[in-house]
């Protein structure tokens, strides 16, 4: 068995003559939470759409539990173990948030829309589901259509829908973004208390977020990972400071 829950192997993309990511090596180990920072068009988000299976790598490697995902489609891929979250939420509006939390559930067990007629006698997905609610702080919001919810609800939603199919491999796109300081300050210990003994990868900007979340942070620089430490290393890391983060260090502080 892999010592690492995810982990990229030399990964390359190009966009027609453009090579955007440029020899990715990364490890993200059971139970570690790490986030990736870097300059706006760094790469951090086409490599998530490489983990995900939502591009193909152009050469390298992408190992899910020590098993290659590269030739996997994305629903191949959430059933083997991971599941992503989008910068733009991504729920149902006019369905209920437990709603929403049920077809999170039973797209993740593999139900297809032939069978959503049966979805009150489906007991696993339903229990899944009140679960996930309970976890995510929205049970008074249970049957309020999600398109109702605060932004910041809205967020957590999709943290839910995110978790709700027990990926053990989770990848948050900004899931603070648009946030209030109280707001992300929530969000961070919604984003503890969920991943619990799962691994993250997370794209993150806010740095406050990162530096108090993060057991490690990979810095991404045209399309490398030019460094992947602990909070503490990477602060102190010259070739990270000089890169990126020499002004946004201070702003964790
Ligand atoms: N489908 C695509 N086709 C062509 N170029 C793309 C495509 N997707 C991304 N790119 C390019 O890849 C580069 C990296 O973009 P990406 O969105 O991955 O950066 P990022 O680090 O996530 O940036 P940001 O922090 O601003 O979200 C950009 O120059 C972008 O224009």
């Amino acid at each position: 068995m892999s010592a690492w829950s995810l982990e990229l192997k030399e990964v390359r993309k190009s966009f027609g003559k453009s090579e955007i990511i440029r020899g990715a090596s990364l490890q993200v180990a059971k139970g570690e939470r790490v986030a990736i920072i870097g300059p706006n068009g760094a790469g951090k988000s086409t490599l998530f759409n490489l983990i995900s299976g939502r591009f193909p790598v152009t050469s390298g490697d992408i190992l899910l539990n020590g098993n290659s995902i590269i030739d996997k489609r994305p629903f191949e891929i959430n059933r083997a173990g991971l599941s992503r979250s989008f910068q733009i939420t991504n729920i149902f509006h006019r369905l209920s948030v437990y709603e929403n939390l049920r077809c999170a559930v039973l797209w993740s067990l593999g139900y297809k829309y032939s069978f959503w007629h049966r979805l009150n006698g489906l007991k696993d997905a339903h229990e899944r589901a009140e679960q996930v609610l309970e976890q995510i702080g929205l049970k008074r919001r249970r049957d309020t259509l999600a398109g109702l919810l605060t932004y910041a609800e809205q967020r957590a939603l999709e943290i839910g829908i995110t978790i709700a199919g027990g990926a053990e491999v989770i990848l948050l796109d900004e899931p603070t973004a648009g946030m209030s300081r109280s707001e992300s300050d929530a969000a961070v210990e919604l984003i503890r208390k969920v991943t619990v003994g799962k691994s993250l990868l997370m794209v993150e900007h806010d740095m406050s977020v990162v530096f108090g979340l993060a057991d490690k942070i990979a810095v991404v620089v045209y399309g490398e990972v030019i460094a992947c430490d602990t909070p503490v290393n990477i602060r102190a890391n010259a070739k990270v400071q000089e890169a990126y983060l020499g002004g946004h260090a201070a702003e964790a502080a």
